[in-house]
């Protein structure tokens, strides 16, 4: 004999019902089965809503009643054929009016007892039983239809009555004894108490029917079919991700379905698990997933935990005061004043110095709880020595599951790393000394977050998705496009990073894919389906997405993106940017983001400030943080300058055509006024002496300019070419004279005894700099270790190419940081 419980999705349409009996007719071949079935879905919140709407003496209560008794005969309708339906149709019938005579009481007197309610809403099992058994008659098997009043007898407790283990038990041995048909159809969640009224088992009760029925029979198993194939590692409305648990332990699967996994009514777990006999969780639309198996003795898997739960809608009270320290019983008189309220206490946490005590329950119950906690401690809260009670709402439990947890070091501290890594904030732990379950309370706006960045975490075999919010598709922005693209899939494959562009913009279009936008044609996709950009309203958007391991890359040479670095990194999302200038404006405010980004746990990646995709940043870093102690710094840091005094000689092009051709080819600012004024080498040298410690404005670097005065007072670009143009003769003197005394032009900026600056040298050939070709940057770092040999940085300092993997590479950083 074996049981199955078929739940209301299961049941929730003709077409559905003919699912179940495909599952149940090839079963049936081998096994007496016990059908115990659900109300079809939604059927008992609407008899429920009916009966709150007639006692509020709301007519509205006929229409929707009218709807569920239309379903009722549709269903009826659709799945017998004539002969059937006849019969059948005065039992449905009788059903339907004893619901419509109780509630037309209801709306009279506008009264309604829990005792009448469970009456009404048992009613949606028994109906759905009726039309199940038929349809089986019909189909050609021997079904019958069994009354679970005859042996499920409970207290009076009615709305979630307890069931009478031990008479229970003794009245279903004999009462399946008599049972011959090859299928016996059970209504779910119905029951009686000792004086013959109806009681109900809970929501989700049809799973207890059933396992109360296994467990008394000595099943061989239970099956409880859904519309899910198993019991989930995280809740898939959230997350993508999660698969179904092959086979998990008993306490395992109650924690999780206490915590949220509606796939088990918890209580359901108790007989079975008493009695060794496994359940399986079966996907009535796949029958052939092989679902979750929960026993006594799961084979071992590598996964550290086996599941994540959540539950939302929570409330966290918090009762504290001096007057709780060392009193016995007050927790006591806490739990009592609850239980008395009947609410229910789903996280309790006591700081060991007993000064403050916090319970989460539901939110529903807060108002009882408020009041009872209120009137317990009256005179505490009068005489102050307790404080006013301290309630939050709109929160959410998230729990891990294993029962290996106590075998394993550092879970928790994982949970709680990476849940502050992405800016969400614990307002509660609890962790059980049975180490099954870690319990941390958190905003319930939060929870999609949360359960997406532990499992990514904690499942190994899954992506690490990253999510990209690239303001800027010019130069750099494009180049950075086409190389994600080029290694998106190396780095799934090698580094299990899933890297997306979540959202886009330039300064004209914005656009915003969850699923990710099209690496191999992103900017165009934005040109094409985005909308007119608005900054503000992109990062309040991306603010609201509140994605997971979410990186904010500013592609500009922009003032107002970089002011809003600030924001960004509050909310938790990191920042890239070769943008300088948001490290070049106030001393105070560069510390404010670093500071910022250390507060939220978000990261402030910068390395192509200097020196494009060369590791000078990072160097840097690295030596700062060990304790070393820059000295000295020389350095050509102008890629654009770098090339135009490589490329002019005087005597074949002019000096404005090779600082075109340093524009085209992509060297120059998007500005290049920046690189001639000197202002990008200023900026290069201060953010290098920031990070090396110094506390150091703009203004405190000399600067001697080269170029005319006039040319620089140009209004736009266009006029600024056309001046220098004018000017060649004082560029070609500038060269003569260097070449004159065997020397090459080099723009230099140096730090030596506290002091920087920049300008236009004339470089002898024993220097360093002297070779310096192309485009290409060298930095000399002397520093406490460095004394003699400096240490030396040198590469191509500018381009689309370097700067972009430069860009990228602070990407990487922070996704395996993540
Ligand atoms: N080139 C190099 O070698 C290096 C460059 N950098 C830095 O890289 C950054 C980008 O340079 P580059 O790609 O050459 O510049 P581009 O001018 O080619 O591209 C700039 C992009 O920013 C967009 N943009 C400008 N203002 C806004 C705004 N307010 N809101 C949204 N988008 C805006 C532009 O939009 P639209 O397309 O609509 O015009 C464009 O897509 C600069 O900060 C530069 O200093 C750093 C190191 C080296
Ligand atoms: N314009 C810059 C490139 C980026 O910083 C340069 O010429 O070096």
């Amino acid at each position: 004999m074996k049981v199955l419980k078929f739940g209301g999705t299961s049941l929730g349409s003709p077409e559905n019902i003919k699912k179940v009996i495909a599952i149940v007719a090839k079963k049936s071949q081998n096994d007496q089965l016990i059908i115990v079935v659900s109300a079809f879905s939604g059927v008992t919140n609407q008899l429920q809503e009916c009966s709150r709407l007639a006692e509020k003496g709301d007519e509205n209560y006929k229409a929707q009643l009218d709807e569920l008794i239309n379903r009722h005969l549709e269903a009826v309708q659709d799945l017998l054929g004539a002969k059937a339906q006849s019969g059948l149709m005065a039992k449905v019938r009788l059903v339907l009016n004893e619901i419509e005579d109780i509630l037309k009481g209801v709306f009279l007197i506008q009264e309604l007892s829990n005792k009448t309610l469970d009456k009404v809403i048992g009613s949606g099992e028994v109906l759905s039983a009726f039309i199940v058994n038929e349809f089986f008659l019909q189909e050609g098997m021997k079904s019958n239809l069994i009354n679970p009043l005859e042996f499920i007898l409970t207290d009076s407790e009615f709305g979630k009555a307890n069931v009478d283990m031990a008479l229970t038990e003794e009245k279903i041995k004999p009462y399946f004894q008599n049972q011959k048909a090859d299928v016996l159809v059970c209504p779910g969640f119905v029951s009686k108490d000792l004086y013959g009224n109806s009681t109900t088992l809970g929501r989700g009760g049809s799973d207890y029917t059933a396992a109360l029925i296994a467990a008394a029979l000595d099943a061989p198993e239970l099956e409880i079919w859904t519309d899910v194939s198993g019991m989930m590692t995280a809740n898939p409305k959230y997350v993508k991700q999660a698969f179904a648990i092959p086979q998990i332990d008993y306490e395992e699967a109650m924690e999780l379905t206490h915590f949220g996994a509606k796939v088990l009514y918890p209580p359901s777990v108790h007989p079975v698990y008493k009695k060794g006999i496994p359940i399986y969780i079966k996907n009535t639309f796949e029958p052939d997933a092989e679902g979750t198996k929960i026993h006594e003795f799961p084979e071992p898997d590598s996964q550290s935990i086996k599941g994540i739960s959540c539950i939302e809608n929570i409330a966290l009270f918090n009762l504290s005061g001096s007057s709780m320290v060392g009193i016995p019983y007050f927790s006591h008189r806490l739990f009592e004043a609850l239980a008395q309220a009947k609410v229910s206490v789903i996280l309790i946490t006591q700081a060991s110095s007993e000064h403050s005590i916090c319970v989460a329950i539901d939110l529903e119950d807060v108002e009882k709880a408020k009041f009872a906690i209120e009137k317990a401690f009256s005179l505490e809260f009068k005489e102050e020595m307790l404080n006013p009670l301290y309630v939050e709402t709109d929160l959410a439990i998230v729990a891990l599951v294993s029962s290996q947890m106590k075998n394993q070091i550092g879970l928790s501290g994982k949970m709680f790393s990476v849940l502050g890594q992405n800016g969400i904030n614990i307002k509660a732990i609890a962790q059980g000394s049975s180490e099954k379950n870690i319990s941390a309370v958190i905003d319930k706006k939060q929870v999609k977050k949360a359960l997406n960045t532990l499992h990514e975490s904690f499942f190994l075999s899954d992506l690490k998705r990253v999510n990209l919010f690239i303001v800027g598709t010019g130069n750099v922005g494009q180049t950075l496009i086409d190389q994600l693209n080029q290694q998106s899939e190396y780095l799934k494959e090698h580094n299990q990073i899933d890297l997306r562009i979540s959202g886009i913009a330039n300064s004209r279009k914005m656009l915003f894919d969850l699923n990710g936008i099209p690496l191999e044609n992103a900017v165009e996709t934005l040109m094409e389906k985005g909308q007119k950009m608005d900054l503000e309203d992109f990062l309040l958007e991306m603010k609201a997405l509140n994605l997971r391991n979410s990186i904010f890359i500013d592609n500009t040479a922009h003032e107002v993106v970089a002011n809003t670095y600030a924001g960004v990194l509050e909310s938790s999302i990191s920042v890239v940017t070769p943008n300088k200038i948001a490290c070049t404006g106030k001393f105070g405010d560069y510390k404010n983001l670093k500071n910022l980004a250390l507060r939220y746990r978000s990261h402030f990646r910068f390395e192509t400030n200097v020196g494009a995709g060369l590791p000078v940043i990072n160097t840097l870093d690295d030596l700062i943080k060990s304790g070393d102690e820059v000295l000295g710094i020389q350095a050509v840091l102008s890629g654009s300058l770098n090339f135009i005094f490589n490329n002019y000689t005087g005597e074949g092009e002019s000096f404005a055509d090779v600082v075109k051709q340093a524009q085209v080819e992509g060297f120059t600012e998007p500005d290049p006024r920046i690189d001639l004024s000197g202002v990008d080498v200023k900026r290069k040298i201060l953010i290098l002496l920031r990070e090396s410690g110094f506390e150091m404005e703009l203004d405190d670097i000399d600067t001697i300019p080269f170029i005319p005065e006039k040319c620089m007072q140009a209004e736009n670009v266009e006029k600024f070419f056309e001046a220098i143009a004018k000017e060649e003769a004082h560029f070609k003197k500038l060269v003569e004279e260097a070449n004159a005394e065997g020397k090459k032009l080099k723009y230099v900026a140096t730090f030596e005894n506290g002091k920087a600056n920049t300008g236009l040298e004339k470089v002898a050939p024993d220097s360093p700099l002297y070779n310096l070709e192309g485009k290409d940057n060298i930095v000399l770092f002397n520093t406490k270790r460095y004394p003699e040999q400096p240490l030396v940085i040198k590469g191509a300092g500018a381009g689309a190419a370097v700067t972009a993997s430069g860009i990228f590479g602070d990407i990487i950083r922070i996704a395996n940081a993540l």
